[in-house]
């Protein structure tokens, strides 16, 4: 659990968090637009700026009280910034060397360090100097190397940003599992929604320079206001398993995790054929993505046939509508349709519905 509130001005800009508490554990994301103050309220919470003041807890420790503050070393943070500062005169290995000969010696063994180097996949660099690496290695480094630290949070300032789309694609992959399976409680600023709907638990929307508020991934994408929505309109997060399909290899199948309901969903995913992991995954769905029916439809190449119920029907924009659906694993998809289509099919809250999803438009 982090509890606060936290001041911290630099230059002419003034960040005023006021009171924020929110669960530490999984992914917290720090959402706003630029300029909104979430760099500023990382570095405050990490400790990094002792201009800092107003007070913090994480658990029942105090990290800032007034002026004091709890030096940033002994709070015992992992840090991933935008690019990946890493010691130049130095190997690979020599950046984890150094790490690791500072990490803390009182918490137990911590992860081991074979493992972290096998997960982000940087034993080929290991002898490599670091002056020539690309910017999705250097970042794999950047994440292994605060793993090491032994850190009891890891704090990723847009982690991203600075990469392609195939780097960025394999580094969420990464992230997904590697902050998963590690259970280390993360607090990550991005721009991107999408990391927001893979990553997160909860997001800490902020605004002019303050939380404006705080909300479960569910809760904000429950809205159509919500801010994680842009042009391409409304988007649900799934929570399931992605499994390969025997003998067809351009081919996924996601089974949901039934959160709240009994019975799980199955979906089809079209693939690229490379090797990807399986396991527990999230998925994204654009509502825009999602068709609707008032039953089963024959003859129709979509192979997502999703039996669901409207929980709620909401205009999102111009002649637009999101319809909000309760699928029968307790997880919801949302279908953005015309009004037209609402006034035609005659829909209406509590109602059965099928939802279309073309496997094309789930990419595994
Ligand atoms: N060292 C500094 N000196 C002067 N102004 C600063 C400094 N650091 C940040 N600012 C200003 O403070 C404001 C908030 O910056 P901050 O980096 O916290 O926002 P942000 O929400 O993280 O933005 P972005 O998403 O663009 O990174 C900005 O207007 C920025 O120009």
């Amino acid at each position: 659990m982090f509890a606060g509130n936290l001041t911290l001005t630099v230059g002419d800009f003034r960040m005023t968090s006021g009171d924020f508490r929110f669960d530490s554990d999984g992914v917290t994301a720090l959402f706003g637009r630029s300029g909104s103050g979430k760099s500023t309220l990382l570095r405050a919470m990490a400790g990094l700026d002792r201009h800092t003041r107003g007070t913090l807890r994480f658990h029942d420790e105090v990290w800032q009280e007034g002026r004091r503050a709890l030096p940033a070393e002994r709070r015992d943070i992992g840090m991933v910034f935008q690019h990946a500062a890493l010691l130049a005169h130095r190997t690979v290995r020599g950046n984890l060397d150094f790490a690791a000969s500072r990490a803390p010696t009182d918490r137990g063994a911590g992860i081991d360090r074979d493992q972290i180097i096998e997960r982000t996949g940087i034993g080929p660099l290991l002898d490599r100097a670091v002056g020539n690496l690309s910017g999705g290695e250097r970042q794999r480094i950047a994440i292994a190397r605060a793993l090491i630290g032994r850190p009891r949070v890891l704090m990723m300032d847009e982690p991203l940003a600075a990469l392609d789309w195939r780097a960025k694609a394999e580094l969420l992959d990464l992230f997904e599992t590697v902050i998963r399976d590690f259970a280390i409680p993360t607090v990550m600023i991005t721009h991107a929604p999408a990391e927001v709907e893979r990553l997160a638990d909860r997001v800490v929307f902020m605004a002019d320079g303050g939380v404006e508020r705080v909300e479960t991934l569910k809760e904000a994408l429950g809205r159509v206001d919500s801010p994680l929505f842009t042009e391409e309109g409304p988007v649900a997060s799934l929570d399931g398993h992605l499994e390969p399909v025997d003998g067809e290899p351009y081919r996924l199948r996601f089974v949901t995790r039934a959160t709240g309901g009994d019975e799980p969903v199955t979906l089809w995913l079209t693939h690229d054929g490379r090797p990807t992991d399986t396991g527990p995954r999230r998925l994204r769905v654009r509502g825009d993505d999602v068709a609707l029916a008032r039953g089963r439809v024959e003859g129709i190449s979509v192979q997502n046939q999703v039996d669901c119920r409207i929980e709620r029907i909401e205009t999102s924009g111009p002649g637009r509508v999101a319809v909000f659906l309760a699928l029968t694993d307790g997880q919801r998809l949302v279908s953005e349709v015309t009004s037209r289509t609402v006034d035609h099919l005659a829909l209406a809250p509590d109602q059965p519905v099928t939802a279309l999803i073309k496997s094309a438009a789930l990419m595994g």
